[in-house]
């Protein structure tokens, strides 16, 4: 059985920091885990390489569960976005040792395909409505079914998810977190015309979604989903902040408009609460920062249950090691919802070359053993990691609010 000889992080920034673990055993085998916390990234470095990598050598890397635990319960500090993504890095660098020395793509590892592709959703923002419009018509002719829209607020000179002018969005955009300014009355007059407009132009043969971004209180977000159920929404998401789980009841109460959240969710206790009682339809916990293949294989056995799907986190902070673990574990659960694709840039695709396609509105993790995705460490030494923030948000009246 092939034993643990070493473990080291790749730090990379090309258009935006990733961190890499890259294991290595004694019969040559190496697995890669994605460590990316998007503007806390030398956090989870410090982590792994200070605290974690020293006790993984020697260690037999087919013991996934045993060395999750030991990772979990060892640590004694439990959870928490740093820890989970730490152990996520560990548990994604193992399955593809696991896949490549059996010679199998890992999803073949989790009980084989359950079904042809994972239906994947893309962004389509713009400043104006005009502008969302447009870009969702282009991903529509792309092949995409599902289209999540984000468009400017007039009367805000930025808001989440929409890119500044010609640029592609990437929110981690300064070296001290840059301030935006927020108003919930002018953002609720505004999603709903979207909404129409969309429905308008691009009829009903395409899934729409939204991102509210945590900034609503629970009777606000219950408006808004009311206000958009004449457009079926196929969910909002993060409609309310999620720390305080039975908030989402109240939403529950007053619209049908499905509720995803759990993007930041960290481990299945984030979401126990939510999905047993139902409170909502698709839960968002991702590989990379819900521990992995390993733990994120409970949280969707539990949704299962309660007829909860995934709906797997997947923006451009998320590494391409990430993307195939996604798919690879989304080829192969029951319930399996929707997979979230912002394309990386071709310098991240060209550091991480991989297996994983798009086609017809469809990903598939493909069939190399293991996660299908490599790093081309050379390449990746040319993009030298910049400390980079996330944006912090404020009310008008300069209240600190959810970014
Ligand atoms: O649903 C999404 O993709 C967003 O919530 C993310 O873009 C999120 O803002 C970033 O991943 C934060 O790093
Ligand atoms: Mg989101």
């Amino acid at each position: 059985m092939p034993k643990i000889v070493s473990a080291r992080l790749i730090v990379t920034s090309p258009g935006r920091n990733f961190v890499t673990l890259k294991i290595q055993c004694d019969d040559g085998t190496t697995g890669l885990g994605d460590a990316t916390l998007n503007g806390r990234e030398m956090a989870v470095a410090s982590y792994l390489q200070d605290h974690v990598i020293p006790c993984l050598i020697g260690r037999e890397a087919h013991r996934i569960e045993d060395i999750w635990q030991y990772l979990y319960k060892g640590a004694y500090w439990r959870r928490g976005p740093v820890t989970m993504t730490a152990i996520a890095a560990v548990d994604m660098a193992l399955w593809d040792i696991k896949g490549k020395v059996a010679g199998l793509p890992v999803y073949q590892l989790l009980g084989g395909a359950a079904r042809e592709g994972c239906m994947v959703y893309c962004h389509a923002n713009g400043t104006s409505i005009e502008d969302t419009i447009a870009t969702a018509i282009r991903h529509r002719d792309e092949g995409y079914r599902a289209i999540r829209l984000q468009c400017g607020v007039p009367g805000l000179a930025s808001t989440y998810g929409v890119a500044k002018a010609g640029q592609r969005y990437e929110p981690a955009d300064a070296d001290l977190p840059s301030e935006s300014v927020w108003s919930t009355e002018k953002y609720l007059r505004v999603v709903p015309e979207l909404f129409a407009a969309a429905r308008e132009a691009l009829g009903w043969d395409v899934h729409l979604l939204h991102d509210v971004h945590h900034r609503l209180t629970p009777i606000e977000a219950a408006r808004l989903g009311k206000d958009l159920e004449p457009y079926r929404p196929f969910w909002i998401e993060d409609a309310t902040p999620a720390e305080d789980q039975e908030a989402f009841r109240l939403i529950r109460q007053h619209t049908t408009t499905p509720l995803a959240v759990g993007e930041i969710f960290n481990s299945i206790w984030d979401a126990k609460h939510l999905i047993e009682n139902r409170l909502i339809d698709y839960i968002r916990a991702t590989v990379v920062h819900a521990g992995g293949l390993t733990h994120l294989r409970q949280i969707a056995s539990l949704a299962d249950l309660y007829q909860v799907r995934t709906g797997c986190h997947g923006a451009t902070d998320l590494s391409p090691v990430t993307m195939a673990a996604a798919l690879h574990f989304g080829l192969s659960i029951p319930n399996f919802g929707i997979q979230e694709h912002m394309p990386h840039t071709d310098e991240t695709d060209a550091v991480f070359p991989h297996h994983y396609r798009f086609e017809d509105g469809m990903m598939h993790p493909g069939d190399a053993p293991g996660l299908g995705v490599e790093i081309d460490e050379a390449l990746a030494e040319t993009y030298p990691y910049k400390r980079a923030y996330l944006p912090v948000n404020r009310l008008e009246d300069g209240t600190l609010w959810s970014w």
